[in-house]
């Protein structure tokens, strides 16, 4: 039987980093209880993260939808345990013309997401299979901006997200200290218009706000 992790903060600690209502705080609180009690099953974030998840998660993740507080169609791929598309879906929840768009693959996790957003009472949608597939059979309408953490390069993320950036979305991608690398590496084969915001958790890592992204003629 694996003991309950011991959290180094409450729920509280999100308000430094922005604003947060009570009626969200109540929402990421149900959620973030969900996230402790699947873990054991599901390994839904690494377990040496899980004492910081106020932090290390959710509000790393709130970052995501304050980068487009404007925005209506959210598509979050490779959702994993909801960073950031439950976060997002959260937010949105009192905003009746928004909608978050959940993408995994991996059809546990993708019924967890599916959990999370009906316990918080959060608008979204989970699509269980790989962007890849459920791009390709896209009935949802535009998507004004496209997220994902942890999932892969950034010029995989280019490629996976262009049946939604080819019509205007826009991206916000986490990424790490190694991020600047990442960037030259894809502006090689992508064009696009760049705000680089210093992550509120974690002054080594960015939000990376991408726009007008297309890929170069030449590597077509
Ligand atoms: C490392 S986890 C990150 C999860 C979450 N975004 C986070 O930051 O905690 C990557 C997730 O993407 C999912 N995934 C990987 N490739 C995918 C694909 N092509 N389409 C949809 N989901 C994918 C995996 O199942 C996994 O849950």
């Amino acid at each position: 039987m694996t003991s309950a992790p011991v959290l180094k903060s409450s729920g509280e600690v999100v308000r430094k980093y922005g604003d947060v209502s009570r009626e969200t705080l109540e929402r990421l609180q149900i959620y973030v209880d969900l996230v402790l009690k699947w873990q054991p099953a599901q390994n839904l974030v690494a377990p040496s993260t899980l004492p910081e998840i106020w932090t290390r998660h959710i509000a790393d993740s709130l970052q995501t939808q304050w980068s487009y507080p404007e925005a209506q169609t959210w598509v979050d791929i490779g959702s994993g345990g909801g960073f950031p598309g439950i976060v997002t879906a959260i937010l949105l929840a009192d905003r009746s013309d928004a909608h978050v768009h959940l993408i995994e693959s991996n059809q546990r996790k993708a019924a967890f997401l599916r959990t999370a957003l009906r316990e918080t009472g959060s608008n979204g949608t989970v699509h269980p299979g790989r962007i890849e597939s459920v791009a390709k059979e896209w009935a949802h309408g535009k998507v004004d901006v496209v997220s994902a953490r942890a999932l892969a390069s950034l010029d995989l993320l280019f490629k996976l997200s262009e049946p939604f950036t080819a019509q205007g979305a826009r991206a916000v991608f986490h990424k790490g200290q190694d991020f600047q690398r990442e960037v030259n590496e894809a502006s090689d084969r992508w064009r696009f218009d760049l705000v680089e915001q210093t992550s509120l958790v974690d002054p080594t890592s960015r939000m990376l706000l991408f726009s007008n992204i297309s890929a170069r003629p030449s590597s077509l």
